[in-house]
């Protein structure tokens, strides 16, 4: 068997494009999927797709740990996000070739099913996002909580902390306090909440004064308090708060995850399997999760197809959480993307077609081309006019 071609599939998702890749083979409609969605990178990780396509066309689908050390160790540059991106979505697309020629379910290729079902957490729906930045309304945001948990889930990420740097302002840390407070009181104690600083606060003390104020109310976790890419400084932190923490979505290498088992510095680690080396890539940061005594909740880049991609690896991860979810989000998903991911009492299905079970309707796709993002990080400006992280 050879791979005969790879080709990139661009979707204007409206808030981002999803990034698709599709890998051909010689055998009669034998291909896999794969994504590689990294937002306001778009063209730059479709590029990477292209300079990569010279390592694996022509060799057998079928080695995926040599074609993942082909398009990896042959880089001799680091390949950080972007590369990367192009690398996982690549990753993917041979893992769903391999267990479809099987006739396989992909997880079946992980080990096999460890659980029977896969819990997943969603977001409120961006028009919402203005209340989440400390500012708005309390029980409008409560109802849109409610509003979502309502749609048949039990696990939210809800963003409480306004941009900050080196300083929690009092009045946003108090108001932070009530609204967390009003959102357990609003859902109680069956719903697990999360909340994602984004690395707003620029350290520590920051963080701390935001993150005392949540704590009360049991956050599954609260993600990336600050920066990601100093451990060191994340481990110092868990030390300080009474709380679980995690990062991951932006840390691509086994070292980096290393380092945070060493210190024991987060809960749970988020890796995104679109940006950390896809399964192959996902599965070596598990074990090392496992070795640290910590909890894997993936990250979803929000994309359809990241999403099964995740979902088989949850099937087969014994240290697994929780699943961001991303299913909807444009009212013509289905349109493009046969899929068998079914929602049940706030959790994924185990699916069972072979590979993911997943094909995109190419000519749908084509009617939402690529569209220049709109940048939400160019609200990220404290009063004095200063950039904050977003
Ligand atoms: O955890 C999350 O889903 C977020 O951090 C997103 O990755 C970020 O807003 C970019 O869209
Ligand atoms: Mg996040």
């Amino acid at each position: 068997m050879k791979i005969t071609g790879i080709s990139t599939v661009v979707v204007n998702a409206i808030h981002r494009n999803w990034i698709f890749v599709k890998v051909q083979t010689d055998q009669p409609g034998l291909h896999g999927w794969g994504e590689a969605t990294l937002e306001w990178k778009t063209r730059a990780v479709t590029g990477a797709v292209e300079d990569l396509a010279q390592f694996v066309v022509g060799e057998d689908p079928r080695r995926i740990e040599h074609l993942f050390a082909k398009m990896t160790k042959f880089s001799f540059w680091p390949l950080g996000a972007i590369g990367l991106s192009a690398v996982s979505a690549i990753d993917q697309a041979l893992w769903d070739i391999k267990a479809k020629d099987l006739g396989v379910p992909v997880w079946q290729l992980l080990g096999g099913r460890v659980r029977d079902h896969v819990r997943v957490y969603t977001h409120l729906r961006r028009a919402r996002i203005g209340a989440q930045v400390g500012t708005g309304d309390i029980s409008a945001f409560c109802d849109a909580v409610q509003e979502t948990v309502e749609m048949g889930y039990n696990a939210v990420k809800l963003g409480f902390v306004p941009y900050c740097a080196y300083e929690a302002p009092l009045r946003d840390v108090l108001h932070v306090e009530k609204l967390a407070q009003a959102v357990r009181e609003r859902v109680g104690p069956d719903v697990a909440i999360m909340t994602d600083f984004h690395g707003r606060p620029a350290n520590a003390d920051t963080a701390k004064a935001f993150i005392d104020v949540i704590a009360p109310i049991r956050p599954l976790f609260i993600e990336e308090p600050i920066q990601p890419g100093n451990a060191a400084a994340m481990a110092a932190l868990a030390r300080r708060v009474d709380c679980p923490l995690a990062t991951g979505e932006r840390l691509f290498t086994p070292r980096e995850f290393a380092e945070l088992a060493e210190l024991g510095a987060v809960a749970h680690i988020q890796p995104d399997l679109s940006h950390c080396g896809g399964l192959t890539g996902g599965r070596r940061i598990a074990a090392i999760a496992e070795a640290g005594q910590m909890g894997i909740a993936p990250h979803n880049p929000m994309g359809p197809v990241a999403g099964s991609v995740a979902l088989h690896f949850d099937v087969a991860t014994p240290n697994f959480v929780i699943q961001e979810e991303a299913v909807g989000l444009v009212p013509w998903f289905d349109e493009i993307f046969s899929h068998p991911m079914r929602l049940v009492d706030g959790a994924w299905e185990v699916p069972e077609a072979p590979g993911y079970g997943i094909e995109i309707d190419e000519k749908a796709a084509a009617c939402h081309p690529f569209e220049p993002e709109v940048i939400p990080a160019l609200e990220a400006v404290l009063p004095d006019g200063t950039i904050a992280h977003w």
